[in-house]
């Protein structure tokens, strides 16, 4: 499990850490991590050409000191001093390697360097970067070479992933001592790429986790595996309330994604059209086609999936009534969300209950806007789950779960090729097969969540994907993270968006 903290929280840990060591001593810790994964991707150090953007606090001595280290391999270092003041012991040590010093205003250098270290702020870094660092920022993340971000991107907000403004975009992000919230977070996940931990010693002294991000062995622990005493009902039996006549495809998609995630039956239930689609994709669903609103009549099931293309007309509002009246746990997607949304009154159950929107879906759902969501995505899923008093998982780059209690995960294995019609449709169908199968609405949302992201991968493999390609792919991604295989933890890195 991959855990991390705010910026007070790193800090709070660094100052008792801090007051065990010598003077210096993180610093260089710093310094040494940093230039080990600055030669790493320069492949040859000598020669080479550095840029060090330096600012007045500690995030500007760890270049400085970093840009020392590349200087006593030979390469050739400039710092472009941008802040009031500079830690002068650190511009000390990189002159006496034989670096040399720009103003702000000298930024040549910049274009031509084979790698730009941004040590313009770090976690102490407060709103909008001001001038000349914007400036500084932005001409590094457009500049040819790679870029290296000190501890967290300038410009991006450590605590939250927040970006107001200018921020530099990275290759690789060297973060001191423990992730920072911000980096897995998108936006700030974009700007910080590929990001690398270094060990500073501050383990002992972390607080609970602000985040956590699963990992393979995490989901492998978690996620059902049948025993031999299973049967069909063992295994979970999911419902399956979704589809109209002028969406079928929803419906064959939720269906599809909870059958390849192995639940032991769906039994879905609809009207005509989607029955007819449904049926003729799936053989192994059992269907009932529904004469009125209400799943009174559809047999025992474990769970319940309800939204995906249901439609918002007097009907669907009926059905989403009688399903929510069930005492089983209900994962409400898409169109079902717009119905909470018109009659909150839905929402008063005592049994389980997992929302999976999208932006646009939560700011129908809480009343805030949008735009603000889409910037502030970890504070937002937070408030909503603690106001609704159910688990929010909130879909799009860097997805998320909340709890009521605030507790929150973020999945890393998503992709931008899952940015597509029904592809959460399918995930609707996986998170609830292992509702059904026993996981609480937490653990299922993250788990799904992590699955249905790498068969986003799978079914990818660098080329567009259909959703129903997601879905084919979800056994191939439970193998993967079953039998231990090394792509899960090998995910490609994020590519440098341009
Ligand atoms: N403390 C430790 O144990 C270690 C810290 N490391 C590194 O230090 C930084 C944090 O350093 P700090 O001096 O506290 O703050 P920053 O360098 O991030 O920035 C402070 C500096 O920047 C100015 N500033 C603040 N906001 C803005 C802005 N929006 N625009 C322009 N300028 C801004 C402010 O005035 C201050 O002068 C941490 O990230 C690590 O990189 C270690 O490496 C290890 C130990
Ligand atoms: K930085």
């Amino acid at each position: 499990m991959r855990t991390a903290y705010t910026a007070d929280q790193i800090r709070g840990a660094e100052r008792t850490l801090m007051a065990r060591l010598p003077e210096g001593t993180l610093m260089q810790r710093a310094a040494a991590g940093l230039a080990s994964v600055c030669a790493h991707l320069l492949g040859q150090v000598y020669g080479s050409r550095v840029v060090l953007l330096v600012g007045s606090g500690d995030n500007g001595g760890d270049a400085l000191y970093a840009g020392q280290r590349l200087a006593r391999r030979g390469a050739r270092v400039v710092a472009v001093l941008a802040g009031s003041k500079t830690h002068e012991a650190g511009l000390r040590a990189l002159l006496d390697a034989g670096g040399r010093v720009a103003g702000p205003g000298d930024t040549r250098e910049i274009d031509a360097a084979d790698l730009i270290l941004d040590g313009l702020v770090g976690i102490g870094a407060s709103g909008a970067l001001r001038e000349p660092y914007a400036r500084l920022a932005e001409q590094a993340g457009a500049a040819p070479g790679l870029v290296v971000a000190v501890d967290v991107p300038s410009g991006v907000d450590a605590s939250t992933g927040r970006v107001e403004g200018a921020a530099a975009r990275a290759t690789v992000t060297v973060t001191m001592g423990a992730y920072k919230t911000g980096l897995l977070v998108d936006p700030g996940a974009k700007f910080a790429g590929r990001v690398e931990l270094v060990d500073i010693g501050l383990a002992p002294y972390l607080p609970e986790p602000d985040v956590a991000a699963l990992g393979r062995d995490d989901v492998a622990g978690l996620l059902p595996r049948p025993g031999a005493e299973s049967d069909k009902y063992r295994r979970g039996v999911l419902g399956v309330a979704a589809g109209s006549h002028l969406y079928t495809g929803a419906a064959v998609l939720a269906v599809g994604g909870a059958l390849r995630a192995g639940a032991g039956m769906v039994r879905y239930a609809g009207a005509e059209e989607p029955v007819a689609q449904v049926r003729a994709h799936w053989p192994e669903a059992v269907i009932t086609q529904l004469r009125r609103p209400s799943v009174d009549d559809v047999g025992r099931v474990q769970a319940w999936v309800l939204g995906p293309g249901l439609g918002t007309d007097e009907w669907a509002h009926e059905l989403a009534a009688s399903v929510l009246a069930s005492d089983v746990p209900v994962l409400v997607d898409a169109d079902g969300l717009t119905l909470l949304a018109l009659d909150s009154a839905l929402l008063r159950r005592t049994a389980p209950v997992l929302l999976t929107p999208h932006a646009g879906e939560l700011a129908r759902l809480t009343g805030a806007d949008r735009a603000d969501i889409e910037a502030d995505r970890l504070r937002h899923v937070r408030a909503a789950a603690a106001e609704l008093g159910v688990t929010v998982l909130l879909k799009g780059s860097t997805t998320l779960v909340a709890e009521p209690s605030g507790a929150a995960r973020v999945n890393v294995t998503g992709s931008s090729w899952l940015a597509t019609g029904g592809t959460g449709d399918v995930l609707s169908g996986i998170a609830g097969a292992l509702l059904a199968q026993g996981l609480s609405t937490y653990d299922a949302a993250s788990c799904g969540a992590y699955v249905h992201g790498l068969a986003g991968r799978l079914a990818a493999d660098g080329a567009p994907l259909t959703a129903a390609g997601v879905a084919t792919a979800v056994p191939a991604a439970i193998r993967t993270v079953t039998s231990g295989s090394t792509l899960a933890e090998n995910l490609p890195s994020r590519s440098r968006e341009r």
